[in-house]
């Protein structure tokens, strides 16, 4: 099944999965301490298409952001300025909306490391909020166990299979889940400081 870009989160862990047919020749690259962003590899075609790189993670104080556009970077920014985290989500993905390509693809986002309606306790984890923004609905939630939402097909949150509790095994267990096209991932989670350890996967041949 091709389910497009998808996010996994649970409390205290994540994942982010690029899966591409249009756009495959990319990686996962950590620019800049706390950010890692979805780049063309060198070999890749030029494209004018303003969806295929962004911030796919962003860490703050208040949470670990992740998801498939330019609206990892507000949620970011909301969460830093105390918003909730369903806020910090629903309120970026409202404004930025699904994305005007051929297929109206969904925003998709998730945040580990908050609690949902708190935010004076959003750095004390292990909560998680998912959320998506289709043409039809918008859907934020928090979640306690471990959740998928996906740009196409499984395009609600429902609870799938994930047992990674670190920031490697996240990403490589996201990498090698059984849906077709993948291209690469990364993973978050709370480490023992109260801070969030990430690791990248782009493959084997990387
Ligand atoms: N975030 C991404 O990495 C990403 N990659 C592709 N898209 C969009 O989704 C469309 C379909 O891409 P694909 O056939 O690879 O699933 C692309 O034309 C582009 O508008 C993306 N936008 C959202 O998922």
């Amino acid at each position: 099944m091709y389910v497009g870009r998808f996010v996994v989160v649970a409390p205290g862990v994540g994942a982010y999965r690029v899966s591409s047919r249009s756009f495959p020749n990319r990686k996962a690259t950590g620019r800049e301490p706390g950010t890692v962003t979805v780049g063309p590899t060198a070999d890749a075609p030029e494209t004018d298409n303003p969806y295929v790189e962004y911030n796919c993670l962003r860490l703050t104080d208040n949470g670990a952001v992740i998801g498939n556009g330019s609206h990892v970077d507000p949620i970011a920014e909301k969460l830093d300025l105390g918003y909730p985290a369903r806020d910090a989500v629903a309120e970026p993905l409202l404004a930025l909306d699904f994305e005007k390509d051929d297929y109206d693809t969904p925003r998709v986002a998730g945040v580990v490391g908050v609690d949902a309606a708190d935010p004076s306790t959003n750095a004390d984890g292990p909560g998680a909020v998912i959320g998506t923004v289709r043409r039809d609905a918008l859907l934020v939630e928090e979640v306690t166990e471990p959740t998928l939402v996906a740009t196409y097909e499984r395009d609600s949150p429902e609870p799938v299979d994930f047992a990674a509790t670190d920031a490697a095994a996240a990403a490589s267990e996201a990498y090698g889940m059984d849906l077709e096209h993948e291209v690469c991932a990364v993973g978050v989670a709370g480490d023992s400081e109260g801070g969030f350890e990430t690791a990248i996967f782009n493959g084997d041949d990387e």
